[in-house]
């Protein structure tokens, strides 16, 4: 049986959560603590209180355009500390009771940050600084570099989660081959046996047209004439190799070549039978390994290539979390890596690259049957008219949040800060959209890879999304709404564990081993923090990833409360709740822990400041033995006015009651009988008795919320 547990008296009815006071936070920014705080606290020691910041003028133009080869990373690219107390400052005056829950400047967003990993950013120490600033994702691009850098990055970021306290890094690799592959091999068996079921043979281009290495950058101008082969290794001032064999066969004469996504554009005169040649329309610099697109054209290419099974193979052995797949032009792409994966028996989400004419098309099914979708905008903006694209990313976004799958915004968020240290206002809007829509995390690609100013890319991204978070009213309805209640049983609990904790003002704590109920909160958007607690490191991993969800390892007891306590007290321990703060616990999901399969739970609990009084807000339905806290049986859920109950304090209050009281305590709830338990299994984690159950009588609990006159029960059913 569904159950909700929560007693409280509730002065308002709306309230956005926040812990302490933004001159809490303010302090808490004194106090350095971590890595980067370390650096910062010496930096401190040089930074005079700037009290105007004046900004550089920008000037950004077509010829501003960042450089593709790596730019020193400057050294101005610190952490602004200063900018993070004027911000807060800012924030007070603007509206406090908007900034979330969470502490830490880091982890208060809720909008994840995916950073593409390059030359600029590929040391430990910008590893460091990255995650300290806020990256959520390292992203490796698979078209560049090899699988040794890519595996020191992988062990850099593993190096760093393991020595991390409360932030956690998620790896995903961007596959697709764009090099020309002759030099690698098939060493997999299994991997040679997948290519041949799906006819991929040899194929020495990839999913991405690009075009070949040049010993230096060309310059290009309008109107001169350039050629593309299908010869390898030529790299002049007027001709350069292309990646795909059928490159002559696909493009026609008056088709327009866009190189660069579109930083360049070329039309195409005429053909050989190894060459196009083309008239340049735009110019500008031409460097290794650009992109091509035809304007209108998806390239008849597999979307997964011998390549890919290489990086995929690479993957699965370093245990990355997710792969972003490039050109998906169908779902079959993601069935049959999915089939792979689980063959491997790795536990890797697979998120589908849209950038093509053809995935537009099957979008439904290709989401559908992924984890997520990344709105690959450069690509995107290439194959497709421009103008499509924003309306496409806002279609994306909607698609995958009516299915409870993630979403990644990609490329040119803060173009401009490749070579300058502040955005243009027109990115600053483009990631505050992005926020809005909902997206679950915004990437950089070029800012953070070969760009001067990676952190402080990283910083404007968390700014703004800050920022732009702080301006959402919260409980909105999920895309979905109204068909919750046709769903499973886990959908109805993140549904309301959403509602009631937008309407209580409380942070959510769940307990998952898959990710799933965390997942699925994530979906609903709760207003305050989804505090996911696992015993699992991958899954932790994973869901940082995922919108408003701070992923927490820990260690499970078998004793279900005696976990709860430990969990409050860890993120007491870790500043991210408040002596007194309440916290929605959820307990629901596919699978099991602690509980019965049929048996969801949410409670409102009250954290003491002391670990062994956890305060649950409702009467006492069963004895707790150890943590002076209660015990919880089955509830209906009702809602309605119920001043009685809500008014009620708790039967026991555990924060001052030694556990022997509570037990001696004669409540009347104990008398009612709950029937959903008997003849059920345990499963999950908790093999331990579930004290308590045996003597658990429970009444129906009355939840007021929001002041309704009238009494009115809207969900009393078992699974
Ligand atoms: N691992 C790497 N090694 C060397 N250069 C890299 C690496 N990753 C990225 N870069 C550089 O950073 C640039 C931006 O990275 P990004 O991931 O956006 O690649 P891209 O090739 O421009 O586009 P796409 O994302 O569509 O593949 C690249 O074009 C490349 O010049
Ligand atoms: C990210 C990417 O591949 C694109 O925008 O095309």
């Amino acid at each position: 049986m569904a159950q909700v547990v929560a007693t409280r008296s509730i002065q308002n009815s709306v309230r956005c959560p926040s812990t302490g006071s933004v001159q809490d936070r303010l302090e808490k920014l004194k106090k350095p603590s971590t890595f980067a705080s370390k650096v910062l606290a010496r930096d401190e020691k040089n930074i005079s209180r700037v009290v105007c910041r004046s900004f550089p003028r920008i000037v950004t133009s077509r010829a501003a355009r960042a450089d593709p080869e790596v730019l020193p990373v400057s050294p101005e690219d610190v952490p602004n500390r200063e900018g993070q107390f004027q911000h807060l400052e800012a924030q007070q005056l603007l509206d406090v009771a908007s900034v979330g829950v969470w502490s830490k400047p880091i982890v208060r967003r809720k909008t994840k940050i995916v950073c593409t990993i390059g030359p600029s950013t590929n040391t430990r120490e910008m590893i460091w600084k990255l995650a300290e600033a806020g990256m959520n994702v390292a992203r490796m691009n698979m078209s560049h570099g090899d699988h040794a850098s890519h595996k020191k990055v992988i062990d850099l970021v593993k190096e760093y989660n393991a020595q991390s306290k409360d932030n956690i890094i998620a790896i995903m690799l961007d596959t697709k081959a764009s090099k020309n592959i002759s030099s690698l091999c098939c060493e997999d068996a299994n991997i040679e046996l997948i290519c041949h079921c799906l006819g991929i043979v040899e194929n020495e281009s990839g999913p991405e047209v690009r075009s070949g290495d040049l010993p230096q950058p060309i310059t290009l101008t309008a109107g001169q004439e350039f050629t593309f082969t299908i010869r390898s290794g030529v790299g002049t001032a007027d001709c350069v190799s292309v990646n795909y064999d059928d490159f002559v066969n696909d493009v026609a004469v008056d088709d327009i070549i866009l190189v660069d996504g579109g930083m360049m554009s070329m039309m195409v005169k005429s053909k050989t039978e190894d060459s196009v040649k083309c008239e340049v329309v735009d110019g500008g610099e031409l460097n290794s390994r650009r992109h091509l697109n035809v304007r209108g054209k998806s390239a008849t290419l597999p979307s997964i290539t011998e390549k890919d099974w290489d990086d995929i193979k690479f993957g699965v052995e370093n245990e990355v979390d997710f792969y972003a797949v490039s050109f998906v032009k169908d779902a079959d792409v993601v069935h049959q890596l999915k089939n792979y994966l689980r063959g491997c028996n790795a536990d890797i989400h697979v998120i589908v690259k849209i950038e093509s004419a053809d995935s537009i098309a099957n979008l439904h099914s290709i989401i559908t049957a992924s984890d997520g979708a990344m709105v690959a905008r450069g690509d995107l903006g290439a194959e497709l008219p421009i103008e499509e694209v924003p309306l496409l990313q806002e279609e994306i976004i909607r698609i995958c949040r009516s299915m409870g799958k993630a979403v990644i915004v990609a490329t040119n968020m803060l173009e401009s800060m490749i070579v300058h240290p502040t955005p243009t206002r027109a990115e600053v809007s483009d990631i505050a959209i992005a926020v809005r829509e909902g997206a679950d995390a915004i990437m950089l690609s070029g800012e953070t890879a070969h760009g001067k100013f990676p952190l402080k890319a990283v910083n404007v991204m968390h700014t703004v999304a800050l920022r732009t978070e702080a301006s959402l009213s919260g409980g909105e309805m999920p895309p979905n709404f109204g068909q919750v209640f046709k769903n499973h049983m886990s959908e109805m609990f993140a549904y309301h564990a959403t509602m009631m904790s937008n309407t209580l003002g409380t942070s959510i704590v769940v307990f998952t081993q898959t990710g799933f109920m965390s997942i699925l909160l994530s979906h609903y958007r709760p207003s305050g923090t989804i505090f996911a607690f696992t015993n699992e490191k991958r899954i932790q991993q994973r869901l940082s990833l995922y919108q408003g969800v701070c992923p927490v390892y820990m260690q499970f007891s078998e004793d279900a409360e005696e976990t709860f306590a430990d969990a409050l007290t860890l993120l007491k321990k870790q500043g991210m709740v408040k002596e007194g703060e309440e916290v929605a616990l959820v307990q629901s999901g596919r699978q099991p822990i602690w509980r019965f399969q049929s048996t969801h739970n949410i409670q409102v609990v009250v954290f003491t400041g002391d670990p062994v009084n956890v305060r649950h807000h409702a009467p006492s339905f069963g004895k707790r033995e150890g943590t002076g806290g209660v015990k919880l049986g089955p509830l209906r859920l009702t809602v309605g006015r119920g001043s009685e109950e809500i008014g009620r304090k708790p039967s026991v209050d555990a924060g001052k009651t030694p556990a022997k009281k509570q037990k001696q305590t004669k409540n009347p709830a104990n008398r009612c009988s709950h029937s959903n338990q008997e003849g059920r299994g345990r499963r999950g984690k908790g093999k331990g008795k579930r004290r308590g159950d045996e003597g658990a009588r429970t009444p129906p609990l009355r939840l007021t919320v929001g002041g309704l006159e009238e009494a009115e029960r809207i969900w009393v059913e078992r699974e």
